[in-house]
Order: structure tokens, then sequence, then C-alpha cells
């Protein structure tokens, strides 16, 4: 009977890594991590494999209708993995969103250093974005999402109080990659279990909007990917954070770039 070996998964290219005298690995010698050499290591391991693309019938469903949907949006929550923000944005966020009053959720805050946190923090004050860092799992964030939300859209009732039409609730679509944790983050905001919420990507499939008390409205919406992912190193990013269909890549090839 043959006997059953591990399989050899061999990486190419990178840096080797060195082993310090104290049994810690380093790749560079030195104590801080090099993220820009990181994530060319991740562009050079990622061209030798198969390209990894998600972009089931329910995504490009979504990408519709949500366009359809905007037009009803008094205000946009973009929901991002506060792990890998800078990969879990859509490439055409900004061209549908156009000058549309928008709020930057960076969700699994408990999964991030309170330092990066800090760093990110920083980096979106500066350049004027208003971002709320959040926990789906726990609430956190949830309350002062809810406020913001609520102060952005003052001016939909100030504007139909002057025409004499009677205030409406406040229309807020939360959108974002598939497992960011959107619709966690409505439930938690809700306190009731009013979307399906669990820990894979791609489980939302419909567009369902609810209501929280008797002001605001709130969209959940499927998670969102480009019919193309141009940055491979990005999609690795995705696969390795669980934020993408398992199916789109090789569990063994992602397991070894993350290793
Ligand atoms: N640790 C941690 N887990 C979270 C957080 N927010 C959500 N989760 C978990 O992440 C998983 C995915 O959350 P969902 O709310 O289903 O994500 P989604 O963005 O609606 O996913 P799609 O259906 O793919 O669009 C669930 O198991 C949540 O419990 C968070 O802030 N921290």
């Amino acid at each position: 009977m043959a006997s059953l070996q591990p399989p050899l998964i061999k990486i190419v290219g990178g840096k080797a890594p060195t082993w310090r005298e104290n049994g810690s690995v380093s790749d560079s010698g030195e104590d801080e991590i090099d993220w820009a050499e990181m994530d060319s290591d991740l562009c050079y391991w990622t061209r030798a494999l198969r390209p990894v693309q998600w972009y089931p019938g329910h995504i490009a469903k979504t990408e519709k209708e949500l366009k359809e949907q905007l037009k009803l949006m008094d205000v946009v929550i973009e929901v991002r993995d506060a792990r890998i923000l800078l990969s879990t944005t859509h490439p055409q966020m900004d061209l549908w969103l156009g000058n549309r009053k928008r709020i930057l959720v960076l969700n699994r805050e408990d999964m991030i250093s309170t330092a990066d946190r800090n760093a990110w923090a920083m980096y979106f004050s500066r350049q004027g974005t208003k971002v709320v860092f959040s926990n789906g799992q726990l609430g956190m964030g949830t309350m002062k999402l809810g406020r913001l939300t609520k102060s952005l859209a003052e001016g939909v009732n100030v504007k139909r109080r002057a025409k004499g039409l009677l205030p409406r609730p406040v229309r807020a679509g939360i959108v974002g990659y598939p497992n960011v944790g959107k619709s966690s983050l409505i439930n938690r905001l809700l306190k009731r279990r009013m979307c399906t919420a669990a820990p894979r990507p791609g489980v939302t499939r419909e567009l369902k909007w609810v209501r929280f008390g008797k002001d605001l409205e709130l969209l959940d919406s499927p998670g969102i990917l480009p019919m193309r992912i141009s940055d491979q190193a990005a999609a690795i990013k995705l696969a390795i954070c669980d934020d993408i269909g398992e199916r789109s890549y090789d569990v063994a090839d992602v397991a070894a770039i993350l290793v």
C-alpha cells in the first residue's frame, strides 16, 4: 500500500528567511516587516499560479441591482476588512458613488493591532474621510455608525419640510466585498438577527431593506467583487482572509504563500 505523503509545496522566488538566534524568523534581518517588499514578493509568487477570480451569477446580478438602488440611497456605507482594507474596495466604487455621501467602515477591528488602527485612523483623517472602526461580532462601532449616518443625511428632511413634504426615514446602503461583515453589522445595530451572517463568503444572495427605528432604513447587499481582479497580490490576500469563494483558488498554493 502506498504511504500517504504530504504534498510537496515549493515557493519559488521571494527572499529566503533568515533565522535569528532566539529561534524566531525574520525575512529581512530587521524587526520591522517591509510591507512594500512583501507585496512585491506576493506579486512574484502569484505569477506562476492560476489567477484567482470569483464572479458567480449572484454577484453579477447584485452589481446591476445595486446601481439601480444607489439612486434611492441618501448615504452609502462601504464596509472593508480592516486587515486588508486596500484590497477590499471595489475599483469602480468611486465611479458608482460619485459625490454621494459616504461612510467608510473598517470592520474586524479586533483582528488588527492598536498601532495599525491608529495609523489608519490618522491616514484617513488627513484625507478628510469619515471612518468608523467596528466589530460586527460584538457590535462595537455600530451605534456611532447609526448616529453618523443620520447626521450625514439630515439635509434630506430639511429639504422635504421646505417643500411641505412629511419627513421620511434616511436610506443607507451597506456595500462591500464578500465576508467583510456587512450583515453582522446590521444585525448588531438592530439587536436582532434580521440578515443571514456566516463565516464564509457569498452567504447573502439578495438585496434586502430593513428598518432601524422610525428614521433609518438599511440595505443589506451581497458582497461584490470585480469581474476580473487585476491585482493578483490583492486576490491572494482575499483568499488568505477568506473574503473570496474557496473554489476560486488552490488552498495548498495559498497556504504556502501565507507560510
Ligand atoms: N472577528 C470578527 N468577526 C466578524 C466581525 N464581523 C463579522 N464577523 C464574522 O465574519 C463572518 C462573516 O460576516 P457576515 O456578516 O456574514 O459578512 P458579509 O459581508 O455579510 O458576507 P457576504 O454574505 O459574503 O456578503 C461571520 O462569521 C461573522 O461572525 C468582526 O468585526 N470581527
